[in-house]
């Protein structure tokens, strides 16, 4: 009895695990995340191991990179890509205030950028020449997406210059990419993407780079991961140099010398946010002065001299 309904499950994994990989690569419309389809696809590992007279031969375990979240190679960052603390509300933004006044002795600059509703990505130059792109992954190892990134019309294919870096920022879907693409899917008869973040995310995903070029994504950058190869001194300042270096950096950021500024800028863009060309989903706050960075430090984690004002869930529009 027990063999039979092995039978039948190892069938019920074949068709859905066909199903999901055939959405998620053909289709390009994920179906189930990439933890459950990696749960599903253990269970038939593990059954198939148990009757091996089973193993069909165009079973997707028997398919090379078979493992529909790892159709990339996977790359260990040289620096972690770290996540961010999160703010609510005034009153967390001058707990953070606190803190840095603990370590900073003196007034404390702090560079206010908006927070890039997208995926993380870090992109390698060597000589001034693209060489690499991935993802963020869990921090210490992402996805070498080196060919979907370079149909990203504004990362530059080769800089102004022949530095030797790696940068960071976040690539992205224009608001108004996301309802063409979304149209265009209507008329074929796809499912639409629910928000511009997963549409980003879906076309970095696709094994056809080609596809990407299509998707019209687009990219901030807002750090060198080596800093000292720029030669500044503050976030400003290296916001400023991936400007010269041919960088698209996002040009509504502001330094504010106090919460209460902070604050404003906040307000500011809570308003503004229906206006701008692509999603944001808060305000990304940091002390601006690199020393004053280092001072303050880090938790596993996360910086402690940056955190993230997230902004609250839009009302659903009526
Ligand atoms: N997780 C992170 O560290 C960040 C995430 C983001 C984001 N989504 N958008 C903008 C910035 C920025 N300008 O620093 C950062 S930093």
């Amino acid at each position: 009895m027990e063999k039979e309904q092995d039978k039948l499950r190892i069938d019920e994994l074949q068709s859905r695990l066909s199903q999901l990989a055939k959405a998620y690569y053909e289709e390009d419309q994920p179906l189930a995340e990439d933890h459950e389809y990696d749960a599903l696809y253990h269970e038939l590992v593990q059954l198939e191991e148990k009757y091996p007279e089973w193993v069909a031969s165009d079973s997707i375990t028997q398919r090379v990179g078979g493992d529909v979240s790892t159709g990339f190679t996977k790359i260990t960052h040289d620096y972690p890509m770290l996540s961010l603390g999160n703010a609510f509300n005034l009153e967390d933004l001058k707990a953070f205030e606190e803190r840095n006044k603990k370590i900073i002795t003196g007034p404390i600059e702090y560079m206010c950028e908006l927070k890039i509703d997208g995926l993380a990505i870090s992109v390698k130059y060597d000589n001034g020449k693209f060489v690499q792109g991935a993802t963020r992954g869990d921090g210490k190892v992402g996805e070498d997406i080196t060919g979907n990134l370079k149909m990203v019309q504004s990362l530059p294919k080769t800089l102004d210059s022949s530095l030797t870096m790696e940068v960071r920022g976040e690539c992205y879907m224009p608001k108004s990419s996301f309802v063409k693409l979304n149209e265009q899917r209507e008329l074929d008869g796809k499912e639409v993407f629910a928000n511009p973040r997963n549409a980003a995310a879906g076309s970095l995903r696709q094994l056809d780079s080609k596809v990407v070029k299509e998707r019209e994504l687009s990219a901030f950058l807002y750090a060198s991961a080596t800093p000292k190869e720029l030669g500044v001194t503050s976030q400003s300042a290296a916001l400023d140099a991936l400007d010269s270096l041919g960088f698209s950096t996002n040009q509504e950021r502001k330094i504010c010398y106090s919460i209460e500024e902070v604050w404003d800028y906040v307000q500011e863009f809570q308003e503004k946010r229906p206006t701008l060309g692509y999603e944001i989903d808060g305000i990304v706050i940091k002390v601006n002065n690199f020393e004053d960075q280092e001072k303050i430090g880090y938790t596993v984690k996360a910086p402690k001299w940056a955190i993230a004002y997230k902004f609250p869930a839009e009302e659903a529009e009526t």
